[in-house]
């Protein structure tokens, strides 16, 4: 986090992160987050976040506190900000407002490729030591040693297509396996085939963050298994491109409502980004109105905590595991009670700040709905005005 300098442009601080990629010589990359809220209320220093390097971060709030605005405040400065791109998980389709800031919104498809063997029983709801669930971890790794024997020119069975769900289905119905397994596993994967999600061709994961722009997945609607399998190949993905050095920019993953994805398929490859994204420089920050149902790995290993009000007593003992020595008192009486006003821990500088997370430059789709905003209830007091 750093204190940016009065004389570095306008909107407060910086240029408007939504305008350029231009590169400030004597600034590293930096996202305009908001100002530091004085005692009094007022607006101190703007400050913003290190775009440079990697980041592990949280946001925490109960709802409609604002993290997924503040997270949609992070992804247009990345989107403006050069050498990284932001990907969005939005399980409620609230950030296609980020379409003002040149970014897309996308129906996302995975490769049933991307997820593991080991993976397909839990992701299908199957036991893995049942019969259908051992068949299908089966099928799935012979699929996968096929298209690998391709590769490495090994004498085994060899297949040059990716797998896709009807080849799986082909292979369960071929395979040496009591017919009710083989029925069973037939269903879940032809379940799996109508979430939609899965394309044996989808394009490589490196391509959502070929040119920096926001790209939003899309994830409203679709069941939870099939979301989970979504981040867990971009999780992934991201950091497999990264390490293979398919990837020249710096990805940033920003999950919103994250507990839904901590305790299912996803799970592994989001505890990775963690604890070793940074090193190929992948960067993951999770949202979540109930922190206490993230691991405590996810607040260990965070560098940047933003917490917006919290009360629930799970959650504020999920953020008191931030407290650290350096830091003066408790952090839970250090929450703001403003919507968009935030603690912000950064471990770097080993401060903690209350900070007024600055206005979205692109429309926010967030917020629930009041019953006195409808066309209805506006309609009805216009009426209730009467002809004068
Ligand atoms: N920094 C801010 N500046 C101005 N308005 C804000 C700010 N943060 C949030 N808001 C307003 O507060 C409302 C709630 O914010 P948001 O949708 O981000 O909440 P949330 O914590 O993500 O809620 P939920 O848990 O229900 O998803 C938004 O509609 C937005 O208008």
């Amino acid at each position: 986090m750093y204190v940016l300098g009065r004389d570095s442009g306008p909107d407060g601080g910086v240029e408007n992160p939504c305008a350029d990629k231009k590169i400030d010589a004597d600034r590293p990359p930096t996202v305009r987050f908001g100002s530091f809220l004085a005692r009094d209320g007022s607006a101190g220093a703007a400050v913003g976040v290190d775009a440079d390097g990697p980041h592990a971060g949280v946001v925490f709030g109960k709802r409609g506190t604002g993290k997924s605005y503040t997270l949609g405040v992070l992804a247009e400065g990345l989107g403006a900000t050069p050498g990284v791109a932001p990907v969005v998980i939005d399980p409620m389709g609230v950030f296609d407002g980020l379409r003002a800031a040149g970014g897309r919104v996308i129906e996302p498809r995975v490769r049933p490729a991307a997820i593991p063997p080991e993976a397909w029983p839990d992701l299908l709801g199957l036991d893995p030591a049942s019969g259908p669930g051992s068949l299908v971890w089966r099928v799935v790794a012979d699929a996968l040693d096929a298209t690998d024997a391709v590769a490495s020119g090994s004498d085994s069975e060899r297949s040059d297509e990716p797998p896709s769900i009807a080849g799986l289905r082909d292979r369960v119905d071929a395979a040496d396996a009591p017919t009710a397994d083989r029925r069973a596993a037939a269903n879940h994967l032809r379940l799996a085939a109508s979430w939609g999600v899965f394309d044996a061709d989808a394009p490589p994961v490196s391509r959502l963050v070929s040119d920096g722009v926001p790209t939003v997945l899309d994830l409203a609607g679709i069941p939870d298994a099939a979301a989970a399998a979504v981040v867990r190949a971009v999780a992934r993905g991201l950091y497999d491109a990264r390490i293979d050095g398919e990837i020249d920019r710096l990805p940033w993953l920003l999950v919103d409502e994250a507990h839904a994805f901590f305790d299912g398929v996803a799970d592994p490859a989001l505890r990775t980004l963690l604890t070793r994204g940074r090193a190929p420089g992948v960067s993951l920050v999770c949202a979540t109105q109930r922190p206490g149902a993230l691991p405590s790995v996810a607040v260990s290993q965070s560098d940047l905590l933003v917490s917006h009000r919290l009360t629930a007593e799970r959650d504020l003992d999920r953020l008191a595991e931030a407290e650290a020595t350096y830091l003066p008192g408790d952090l839970a009486s250090r929450l703001p009670s403003e919507t968009g006003e935030a603690l912000v821990v950064d471990d770097a500088t080993e401060t903690a700040h209350t900070v007024r997370v600055r206005e979205r430059h692109t429309p926010h789709g967030g917020g629930s709905p009041r019953a006195s905003e409808t066309e209805a209830a506006t309609g009805a007091a216009a009426k209730s005005e009467g002809p004068r």
